[in-house]
């Protein structure tokens, strides 16, 4: 039995605005995707990644990836959704003894080892979908289309989501067969078929790489735990 993962990293990264796709932009040298792949296979518990690149550098992304054994890479789609799809779609050949399959994305690079292991154990405890979370901590409104408030939402309960997201594999090959096309995560999908999402800590540092400012926190990031490393 083997856990995989799939890192969809075949987004244009048109927020961040470079001329590259953003799973290649580096930090201190190093690319996002390099990074996001080395963590998961670093954590202990991660036997197979495969990375859905953007169709036009699938040579580009497998070259990036060559030192990593156990890396896969194909070809992803419009969609985040879609590179999932695609990257699922290569899992019986690539790790057909998987039970656990995480869904990651590149952006999201220094996710610590320990919570890709707390949301594998999640799962390998028994929960069919496992996403890690962190509280909302700015208040919380909703406006309507002249952008006008209507309500302030209660945020006690309300969470805000990261990858690694974890799964049963039936679970979310089930998901992906029959919850039709489009959301905005993983776990969105099982939702929809009636399947339980449990959640786990999630981390700052898992934060996921949108905008030029980000990359800057990663920066600060990736200075801070060089210079104390916790993992
Ligand atoms: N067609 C797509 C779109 C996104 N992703 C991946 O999904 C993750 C989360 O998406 P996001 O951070 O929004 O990345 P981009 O789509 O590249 O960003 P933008 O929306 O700014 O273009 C990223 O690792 C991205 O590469 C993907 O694999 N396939
Ligand atoms: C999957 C995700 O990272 C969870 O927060 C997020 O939903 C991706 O959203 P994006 O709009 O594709 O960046």
């Amino acid at each position: 039995m083997s856990v995989v993962a799939l890192v969809p990293a075949a987004g244009r990264g048109v927020r961040l605005g470079l001329s590259r796709p953003k799973a290649l932009v580096p930090v201190k040298g190093e690319s996002l995707l390099l990074r996001a792949v080395r963590g998961l296979l670093g954590s202990g518990c991660v036997q197979h990644v495969v990375v859905a690149s953007p169709p036009d550098q699938v040579e580009v992304v497998a070259a990036e990836l060559a030192t990593l054994p156990n890396a896969h890479v194909v070809p992803g789609g419009a969609e985040r959704t879609d590179s999932v799809r695609l990257a699922l779609g290569a899992v019986a050949e690539v790790a057909p003894d998987a039970h656990v399959v995480l869904v990651h994305d590149a952006a999201r690079c220094f996710t610590p080892a320990s919570m890709i292991r707390d949301v594998v154990s999640a799962v390998e405890a028994g929960a069919p979908a496992v996403v890690p979370v962190l509280p909302v901590t700015d208040t919380i409104k909703k406006v309507d289309e002249l952008g006008v408030v209507v309500e302030t939402v209660d945020r006690a309960p309300l969470r805000a989501v990261q990858t690694p997201q974890g799964f049963n594999i039936d679970v979310l090959r089930q998901a992906y067969a029959s919850a039709g096309d489009i959301a905005t995560d993983d776990a969105g999908l099982v939702e929809r078929v009636g399947g339980k999402v449990h959640v786990v800590e999630g981390h700052p540092d898992a934060l996921k790489i949108t905008t030029a400012f980000d990359l800057a926190v990663a920066e600060a990031v990736l200075a801070a735990e060089e210079s104390s490393p916790s993992d």
